[in-house]
Order: C-alpha cells, then structure tokens, then sequence
C-alpha cells in the first residue's frame, strides 16, 4: 500500500504542483492519476521514488515514511518506466533491461539470462536483445522499459505516461500486455495518464485530480462512469459515459433465445452470416460468460438485423440474444442506474471503490 498523508509540493518559484493530497494506492493493484496537463500527476509519482520530496505530509510504502528511506535503496524496491521508455542509446537491448542488476552487483551471465526471461515475459524475440535501442519500434522500446522496470523483481512499479508516444493501435496492445502482466505479478503500480480512457481500462483504482493538485475524485472505474463526484469530474469523463458504463455490466444472464433458421453456420456450428437473396450478412458475436453489455451491444450493432450472436469460447453460436430482448435489458439497466444517478452538481462519496452491479 502506498499512502499520501496530507502531501504538498511546492516549488522554489511558489508554484504549488499538489496540495494536501490524500490518497492510498493498494497493494497488488493499478491506481490511475489521471487529469488535465499541469495538474500534478508527475509531481505525485515522483514523490514516491523521491526524485522530488513533498514540501509537506508523508508518503507511506507500507508502514514506513519514504523520507526515512534513502533513495537509492527506496528506487531499488520500485520500478519506473517513463514516456518513450528512456533507454540508454548506447547500450543494448539485454544490457539495458539488466541495469539494475548490474547496479545490484549480480554477475553478468545471471543478470543477462533475466534479462532474456523478461524479454519474452513481455513478448520480446530473444533475436532483439543484441540490438540497440534506435533500431527498434516505439511499441518495442516501451516493452522494453518495462521490462527493465521489472527486472529487480520490485514490488512497486510507478509508470508516467508510459504508452503516450505510439500509435493507438499498439498503445491498446501495450495497455493489454500490461493487463495480462499484472494478472500474474501482481505488482502495485501507480500509472499517470492523462487519458481518461486509458484511466478507466486499466485502473482498478482512478484518482482524478484538477489544476493545483487536488483530489477531484478516487474511486473505481465503473463508480467514477456511475457516480461522477462533481462537474469537473463529469466533463473530465466526456460525453459517452452511459456507454462506456455498460463496458462493466457482465452480459452474463441476458437472455438467450434460439438460433434461427437465417443464421448460417459452418460444421462446427460457428457463425458464417445471416442469409439473404445477396448473400451472407455480416454479424457480430459476443460471449455471454465474459463479455459485458457493451460488447453485446456492439455485436447487435453489427448485425443488419440487431441481432447480437452469443459464442461459447470455441467461437461456437450458442444462441441469438434479438433486438427486443437487448432492448429490455438496456432499459431495466437505466432504470436501475437513474436510482443511483445523482442531480447535476450533487456531490456524490469519493471514498466509494465498490464495483457497480449488473
Ligand atoms: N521544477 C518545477 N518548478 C516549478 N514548477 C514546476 C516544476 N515542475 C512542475 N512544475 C509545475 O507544477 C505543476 C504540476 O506539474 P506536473 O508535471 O506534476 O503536472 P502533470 O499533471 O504531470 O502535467 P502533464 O500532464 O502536462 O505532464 C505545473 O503547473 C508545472 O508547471
């Protein structure tokens, strides 16, 4: 757990970067800070590595204050990966994943063999190791500063904006390759962004700070779509909220009606198109034990006659959720939200981390 007691930064200058900002990031999760540019995000991070020290408060890693840490053995525990990696120009791929071993003082075949290992942990060719960084993609430098972060095996990663600079294509990859990462590591990250959607994909937690480094709101993704705290947090949060809402509804007991007779399916029973005088259709499919209503949704979408196609994990139809059957679920479920919808401008418990319920 890391734990901001009451912390405020500010500058030579006057200027106050973060102010009395309280918060706790839990052990072996993702907390996001997210906000607009200025509002303190990196000044937070940095003051948990030290690489800043708070004016005032404390920041706890567990139970001891990591001002009476010093610094290089407080960076040893924590890892940090930074915006468009940061990698050493001029030493190779292997070498810079293995710099904290060698500042550990491990020897040089026990350092690069983990190396390697953490190459292919974030789905690496072992053949990039001998290169240098420039001649590597951005998506593969970002792995590759990961990578290094992990390597001392620390229990903290801090990540500032880590998967800013590449394309969205290879940004969501990067954001799922994290995901699947930390399903098995279970490190406790803190990742700044200033992309509300990046915040609500990977944040178990998001805190949602405003200029002057204030704690707008801290809360779960699905709470934070739900029950925005304020104004601020609802305009930080964008127009599609209601759909993106629908992103933490488990599709999981929608009702399934038969398959029909216009649906066209291959011998092992999956979907090929729905039939017509030109032709096969297109379709959309969604699994109902993992998906979520969203994606349902989306599948609906994409049938020309709303129909979503339920698909057991083998890509199998299992069953055709219909437009009318997908109406009623949608509608139930914004009846149920509107009981918890607040008024504009009615202030809603930041404290709340409780997921919200299908
Ligand atoms: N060394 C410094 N001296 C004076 N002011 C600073 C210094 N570093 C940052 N600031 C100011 O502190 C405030 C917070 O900066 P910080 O970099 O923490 O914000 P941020 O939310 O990470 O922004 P961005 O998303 O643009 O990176 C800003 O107003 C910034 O100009």
């Amino acid at each position: 757990m890391i734990t901001f007691e009451d912390v405020t930064k500010r500058y030579p200058d006057g200027t106050v970067a973060v102010d009395h900002l309280s918060l706790q990031a839990p052990t072996g999760a993702i907390t996001v800070l997210v906000g607009p540019s200025g509002c303190g995000k990196t000044t937070s991070l940095r003051m948990i590595n030290r690489m800043i020290d708070a004016t005032s408060g404390r920041i706890l890693l567990d139970d001891q204050d990591v001002r009476a840490i010093d610094p290089p053995t407080l960076r040893r525990g924590i890892g940090y990966v930074i915006q468009q990696a940061g990698l050493f120009p001029h030493r190779k791929i292997v070498d810079n994943v293995a710099t904290v071993p060698y500042l550990l003082g491990w020897d040089k075949k026990k350092a690069r063999a983990r190396a390697m290992e953490l190459l292919e942990l974030v789905g690496l060719d072992a053949k990039l190791a001998n290169r240098y960084p420039f001649q590597l993609s951005g998506g593969q430098q970002q792995r590759v500063g990961v990578a290094r972060a992990l390597a001392a095996d620390p229990p903290v990663l801090l990540m500032d904006e880590p998967f800013s600079a590449v394309d969205p294509i290879v940004r969501a990859s990067l954001q799922d390759e994290l995901l699947a990462l930390q399903s098995e590591l279970n490190k406790t990250i803190v990742f700044v962004t200033h992309d509300i959607d990046e915040a609500i994909k990977l944040g178990d937690v998001v805190a949602v700070l405003r200029v002057g480094g204030h704690l707008a709101q801290m809360a779960a993704p699905a709470t934070l779509l739900s029950e925005p705290a304020d104004d601020f947090v609802r305009e930080f949060l964008g127009r599609d909220r209601g759909i993106r809402r629908l992103s933490f509804v488990p599709a999981k007991g929608v009702r399934l009606g038969p398959l029909p007779d216009d649906l066209v399916v291959d011998a092992d029973g999956r979907p090929l198109g729905w039939r017509s005088d030109g032709g096969l259709l297109p379709y959309g499919t969604f699994n109902p034990e993992r998906d979520s209503l969203r994606a349902a949704l989306d599948a609906a979408l994409l049938s020309p006659n709303g129909a979503a196609i339920a698909a057991d994990g083998d890509g199998r139809a299992v069953g055709v959720v219909t437009r009318d059957a997908l109406d009623d679920v949608l509608i139930r479920y914004a009846e149920k939200s509107l009981e918890h919808e607040p008024e504009p401008g009615e202030r809603v418990a930041a404290d709340d981390h409780g997921r919200a319920e299908p």
